[in-house]
């Protein structure tokens, strides 16, 4: 904790010497600083989990023992490389995704975060975010990766029904869960997420909103509703195919997303996208630059990232994806300093279709910010992302609830 301690403090110091050192070289670089195509979000993704759940076919694996030191040094090697590339001089989030990237140890953290500080604009009040997985004792590493920088927690909590949780596959209990939220806001007041997931074989509406309800003596200001996704592949899938389980009714799920809605509406939240809901302003600017259209940078095995690289005559923006599994990463990123294993310049229609899918996500709708990135010119530098307190409800495809409910509630990266 105490190296952890030193580290923030170096991220700080190293920022204002990056900060100087980027006004002097400020003129040479970029006549216009703070243009769209100079700032991202970067995603980090750690992919490593202590066990399979029986539901996720994220990118991660369950290694027999990590090879930290390696994994930490690629990982900076790669963020070093693709803000390059990117020409980016100001990350405006940081997001530590996974995976687990609560079982990384908080150096880790740190040491990405200050490789970032030295490469870029960092700034002192950037959001920092960390999935973190609930465990039976989360006090000290939680605070630890509070003094490594990071400043926003979100809890995978999926259910506070312990026989649901053990369906899921997870490690923890409904009160190791609750102990962690607590523990988590103790430690980020106002800045802790949880994620609750919905639409579970054998699942009832009313027990599910009496989940939602305790949860909401326990919770802080951002919740996120995940409907299950039966992926392929998954142990659910398998014992739902074998009809060892019923498969879940998509019009229950539908029931249970409109009335969760409505509970958390009725507790001051704002449903600023199809999953996510919000109080007191804390939106996540992280996803919320994806849902604008805004640039991110991704690193790590199987993150993906869109970006406009600064190539010689290059105005197009990109999706990027990173080779999914680590070993072989790894090795790409030591012998080209990234393991970038796919670039799609986007066309167009591409960008058109991002712009509609993603502005849709959200309450504010396709703004003029969003679609700049469509009508935007060479490499929609003049991109912007539009303000996540405006709230002006337009979009919200949560108006269509069978879209919503039943392909729609999952996170951005799928
Ligand atoms: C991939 S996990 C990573 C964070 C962390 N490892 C955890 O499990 O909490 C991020 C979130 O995605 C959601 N998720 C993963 N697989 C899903 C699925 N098949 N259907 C719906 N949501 C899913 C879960 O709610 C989870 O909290
Ligand atoms: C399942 S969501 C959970 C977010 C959480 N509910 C919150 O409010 O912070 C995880 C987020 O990580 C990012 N993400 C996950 N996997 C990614 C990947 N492979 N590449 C880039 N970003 C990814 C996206 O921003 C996504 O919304
Ligand atoms: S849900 Fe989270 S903990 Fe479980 S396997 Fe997926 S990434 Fe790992």
């Amino acid at each position: 904790m105490a190296l952890a301690g030193v580290r923030a403090r170096a991220w700080a110091a190293a920022a204002k010497i990056a900060q100087r050192q980027r006004r002097a070289e400020g003129a040479e670089r970029s006549r216009s600083p703070e243009s769209g195509s100079q700032r991202a979000a970067l995603y980090v993704h750690w992919p490593y989990c202590e066990k399979r759940c029986s539901y996720c076919n994220f990118n991660k694996y369950i290694p027999r023992g990590v090879e930290e030191a390696a994994m930490r040094s690629c990982l900076v090697t790669e963020a070093q490389t693709l803000l390059r590339l990117s020409g980016v001089q100001r990350v405006e989030s940081v997001f530590f995704g996974g995976g687990t990237p609560s079982l990384a140890s908080p150096h880790t953290v740190a040491a990405i975060l200050e490789a970032v500080a030295q490469a870029t604009h960092l700034p002192a009040d950037c959001e920092v975010t960390l999935e973190a997985n609930p465990t039976s004792a989360p006090g000290s590493r939680l605070s630890a990766f509070g003094a490594a920088g990071v400043n926003r927690l979100s809890i995978g909590l999926q259910s506070l029904n312990d026989t649901e949780l053990q369906l899921l596959g997870r490690t923890h209990s409904a009160s190791d869960a609750l102990q962690t939220l607590a523990e988590a806001r103790r430690l980020f007041p106002g800045r802790v997420s949880v994620d609750l997931m919905l639409g579970l074989p054998t699942q009832q509406v009313g027990p599910w909103l009496r989940q939602l309800k305790e949860l909401l003596h326990h919770c802080d200001d951002h919740v996120s509703l995940y409907q299950l996704t039966l992926e392929r592949g998954t142990t659910l899938f398998t014992q739902v195919q074998q009809g060892a389980l019923p498969a879940p009714d998509p019009d229950l799920a539908a029931e249970m997303y409109q009335e969760g809605r409505a509970v958390l509406r009725e507790a001051g939240f704002r449903q600023y996208e199809v999953s996510n809901f919000a109080r007191n302003g804390a939106l996540s600017t992280h996803n919320w630059t994806y849902w604008q259209c805004g640039q991110y940078l991704g690193i790590g095995p199987g993150a993906h990232g869109r970006f406009v690289p600064q190539e010689a005559g290059s105005h197009v923006r990109e999706a990027r994806i990173q080779t999914l599994e680590p070993d072989i990463w790894m090795k790409e990123v030591m012998l080209h300093g990234h393991g970038t294993r796919k670039r799609i310049p986007l066309g167009k229609l591409e960008l058109l279709e991002e712009v509609l899918a993603m502005g849709l996500r959200t309450d504010v709708g396709i703004t003029h910010q969003g679609s700049s990135v469509f009508l935007g010119g060479p490499g929609c530098a003049g991109l912007t992302v539009a303000d996540p307190a405006a709230s002006t409800p337009r979009g919200l495809a949560a108006e269509s609830p069978l879209l919503c409910a039943r392909r729609m509630t999952r996170c951005s990266c799928t």
